[in-house]
């Protein structure tokens, strides 16, 4: 059986590895799917399609699961988003999501959907993550290791802080 999960990952953190680590305990290949690809260089997107791939492709390699990692762009019809991300994926037999939106649209198309608890949501959620990287806080242990990696090859934080600076659409 393949599972699909997809979330912005703006970045990928300890709350989506949690969740994976429960996925991979129920299916034999897991599709990651990098949601608003195209997005980067904002407060609430900070992160390429292509630096979100490397934090995922590098964090799940400790799980034992086969992981496909499919960067799929936004549309503006949402009537048609299922089948946007069928033709961008590995066929899957189950969607795991706690977005409201996402479980509605997979249901509608037939597809069963399966939630997780949400992990230490005060601080796993990527809004805070964001606040906190550019405000100068203590992020670095609320991500797996190779998160921090990538954000640092890539000089991320100069990144968001800079963006933040003139950015409207706020955090
Ligand atoms: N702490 C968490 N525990 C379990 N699931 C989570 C957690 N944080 C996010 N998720 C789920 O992971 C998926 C992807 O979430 P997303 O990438 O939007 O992260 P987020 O932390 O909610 O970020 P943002 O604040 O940027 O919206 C969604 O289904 C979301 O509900
Ligand atoms: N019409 C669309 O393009 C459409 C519809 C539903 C979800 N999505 C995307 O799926 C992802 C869902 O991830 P989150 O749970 O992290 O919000 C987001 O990137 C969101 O933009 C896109």
């Amino acid at each position: 059986m393949r599972g699909f999960y997809i979330g912005r990952f703006q970045p990928y953190h300890d709350g989506h590895h949690r969740m994976v680590a429960e996925i991979v305990s129920e299916v034999d290949e897991l599709v990651l799917g990098i949601g608003s690809a195209g997005h980067s260089h904002s407060t609430r997107d900070p992160f390429t399609a292509g630096e979100r791939v490397m934090m995922i492709t590098k964090s799940v390699a400790e799980f034992d699961c086969t992981t496909y990692v499919v960067p799929i762009e936004d549309l503006d019809r949402n009537s048609v988003w299922v089948s946007h991300v069928r033709s961008m994926s590995p066929s899957f037999d189950v969607a795991y999501s706690n977005n409201p939106l996402v479980i509605q649209l997979f249901e509608e198309a037939g597809v069963e959907v399966r939630q997780s608890p949400m992990f230490n949501r005060d601080v796993l959620e990527g809004t805070e993550l964001r606040d906190r990287m550019i405000d100068g806080g203590d992020w670095r242990h609320l991500v797996p290791d190779p998160v921090v990696e990538v954000i640092d090859e890539v000089d991320g934080i100069r990144r968001i802080q800079r963006v933040s600076e003139t950015d409207t659409n706020g955090p």
